[in-house]
């Protein structure tokens, strides 16, 4: 791509952000989640890496571009608590380390810095950031959203669960402009950059890869298609992916989350049975799901609400995946077909669930899913 390519400054930033949130992440999980944290169903690493990765990935956002909104699904109201302080000291600790960490900081970002001084002036520097300025880090991804100006969507660990359990979670970054999102970076710690070198068990893509093909990162931006690459590693590292052409949906693969309250398997199960789809769900946390569909490890997404669909869907929650998905080739729409509308706020309040395909056959599972809600007399959500 050249230099010259419609937010490249934007691209390299999230990358470079989304990079040392992801080394964060995983280095909370190997220190701090144990098999006593996941039987007592202690979130607190969560907790740790979920604020210490929003303070990181706001840090440098507003290091380049210091006027942007931020829409962050943290706030640093419950750290502020005087028995909260063990926690500030673990988070002030690990963001320093991260923003001081060597990760190669790519060309374009590098330059930018040198080049202007407004941006120089603004980053972060040598010296640790204190306690209260991390703080004001996260507090930076307060935005309302919204439909005017230029803003970002991050979710600093998406899949809480699947973080705790070793399994799929990811750090998620998307870069919007009058509420239409142009830039998507997904980091995935624990997918392995080729899902097919691995033996699918345990019902996921890829699970038994080994430790040092963990760690993948896509990248999307609106018109230049979808990327992955190895999380540490050089951008010509970088392939293209594209979704799987489907010639009958009987044969794809489809996946869900594994929190059945997340997203209805029951009614999922029967939009499958009305497809011809025979092949078993596969179950994931977090985007990996929209990042799966987007390289080919499986085909379709569906997030079907549950219960009378109250649940408003979370901007941070979709907004890099659907452009990695549709800059494979992918349509990502509600479950009645509409456009996701990243402009009404920190919801997607105008959208009910999710539905993910190949834009070759995405009408006809919209179809379905109208067919199985219509049964479930759930047709006028
Ligand atoms: N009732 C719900 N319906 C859909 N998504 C939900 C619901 N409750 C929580 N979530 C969100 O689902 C996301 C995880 O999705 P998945 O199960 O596909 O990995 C989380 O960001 C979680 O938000 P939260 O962080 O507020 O718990
Ligand atoms: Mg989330
Ligand atoms: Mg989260
Ligand atoms: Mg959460």
């Amino acid at each position: 791509m050249s230099s010259a390519a419609a937010y490249h400054l934007e691209r390299q930033v999230a990358i470079s952000a989304v990079t040392r949130a992801c080394s964060l992440t995983d280095k909370v999980f190997r220190n701090l989640v144990t098999a006593d944290t996941v039987t007592k169903k202690d979130k607190s690493p969560v907790t740790v890496g979920d604020y210490s990765a929003q303070a990181v990935v706001n840090t440098v956002i507003a290091s380049h571009f210091s006027a942007d909104a931020i829409v962050g699904e943290e706030d640093s109201k419950d750290l502020r608590n005087p028995e909260a302080k063990n926690l500030r000291d673990q988070i002030v600790k690990l963001a320093n380390e991260a923003l001081a960490s060597p990760a190669q900081e790519c060309p374009a970002v590098a330059d930018a810095a040198s080049k202007s001084s407004e941006a120089a002036s603004q980053a972060w520097g040598t010296q640790d950031l204190s306690e209260e300025a991390l703080l004001a880090a996260i507090d930076r991804g307060n935005a309302e959203g919204g439909r005017s100006g230029r803003c970002w969507a991050l979710d600093p660990i998406d899949g809480t669960k699947g973080f705790l359990r070793g399994g799929q979670y990811a750090v998620c970054l998307a870069f919007m402009v009058d509420g239409e999102v142009q830039v998507g970076v997904i980091g995935c710690p624990n997918l392995p950059h080729d899902a097919s070198s691995a033996k699918p068990k345990e019902g996921e893509f890829g699970a038994g890869a080994k430790r040092n093909d963990l760690g993948t990162l896509f990248v999307a931006v609106k018109g230049q298609g979808a990327f992955q690459r190895p999380i540490q590693a050089e951008s010509d590292s970088e392939t293209a992916i594209t979704m799987n052409k489907i010639s009958s949906l009987s044969s794809a693969s489809f996946c869900e989350s594994v929190e059945a309250g997340h997203s209805s398997h029951g009614t999922n199960a029967r939009i499958a049975e009305l497809l011809g789809i025979t092949a078993e769900p596969v179950r994931m946390d977090s985007q990996a799901k929209y990042v799966s569909i987007a390289r080919g490890d499986g085909d379709v997404y569906l997030r079907l609400p549950v219960g009378d669909g109250s649940y408003q869907e979370k901007i941070w929650d979709h907004a890099a995946g659907s452009l990695i998905v549709e800059e494979a080739g992918g349509r990502v729409s509600d479950i009645r077909g509409r456009s996701l509308d990243f402009g009404v706020g920190r919801t997607l309040k105008d959208n009910k669930g999710v539905v993910a395909a190949h834009r070759d056959v995405h009408d006809q599972v919209i179809r379905a899913v109208g067919q199985a809600l219509e049964e479930e007399g759930r047709g006028n959500l």
